[in-house]
């Protein structure tokens, strides 16, 4: 059977992270770490919260996709991937929609794109505030593009989204549970 990778999507707070952890823990699925050219902050490690590069390093790489934030790069690798689907294991990846779309367009069936959101916007903000993060950073990210791109469900060229609303978490595992066998059962 070929590999699969998950491609976790939605709106900032909207819960991909947590989805992703429940799928590692529950579905045994592989997190692909991606690479960036910014310096480790304090308590991260390289190879487990990003690949640690310089430009060099970073230039090396055959990405997937990849974009630069407050002057830094950040890629999905090729090498990333093939190194989990090596263990044997289906991969696990979070991404914006863009991001998700390029997977789809590149690895066609093999990516399984879930869409988390929640039935009312404003709850992302609260969410950011409950996570921790910085009050002008959290106000930047709603005030972005890439935030209204990323609160409407994508169309991804004829490949399928799976939604996952998470307005409660308990009621997400659920249909994340539900996905996972309807993939069984298709052998996908
Ligand atoms: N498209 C893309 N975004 C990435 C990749 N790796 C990290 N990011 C995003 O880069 C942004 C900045 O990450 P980071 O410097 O760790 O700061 P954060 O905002 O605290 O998560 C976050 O939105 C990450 O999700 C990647 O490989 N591709
Ligand atoms: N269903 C939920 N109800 C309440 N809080 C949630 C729920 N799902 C996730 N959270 C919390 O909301 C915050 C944002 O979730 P996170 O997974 O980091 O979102 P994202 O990765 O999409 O930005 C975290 O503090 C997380 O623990």
């Amino acid at each position: 059977m070929q590999r699969k990778i998950f491609v976790i999507t939605g709106p900032t707070g909207a819960g991909k992270t947590t989805i992703a952890h429940y799928l590692q823990q529950e579905f045994n699925l592989k997190k692909v770490i991606t690479h960036t050219t910014r310096s480790p902050r304090k308590g991260e490690i390289d190879g487990q919260d990003y690949y640690f590069e310089n430009e060099t390093t970073f230039a090396q790489k055959h990405y997937l996709e990849q974009v630069e934030y407050a002057g830094h790069r950040y890629g999905s690798s090729r090498e990333a991937l093939e190194l989990v689907w090596h263990t044997g294991n289906d991969a696990v990846i979070v991404l914006d929609t863009k991001g998700a779309q390029t997977y789809a367009d590149q690895l066609g069936a093999q990516t399984i794109i879930v869409y988390v959101t929640v039935s009312n916007s404003t709850i992302l903000a609260q969410r950011l505030v409950q996570r921790g993060d910085q009050p002008e950073r959290i106000k930047q990210r709603l005030a972005s593009d890439d935030f209204q791109r990323d609160l409407v469900t994508p169309q991804l060229n004829n490949h399928p989204v799976h939604v996952i609303l998470n307005d409660d978490l308990t009621a997400a595992k659920t249909q994340i549970k539900d996905l996972m066998q309807s993939l069984k059962l298709e052998n996908i």
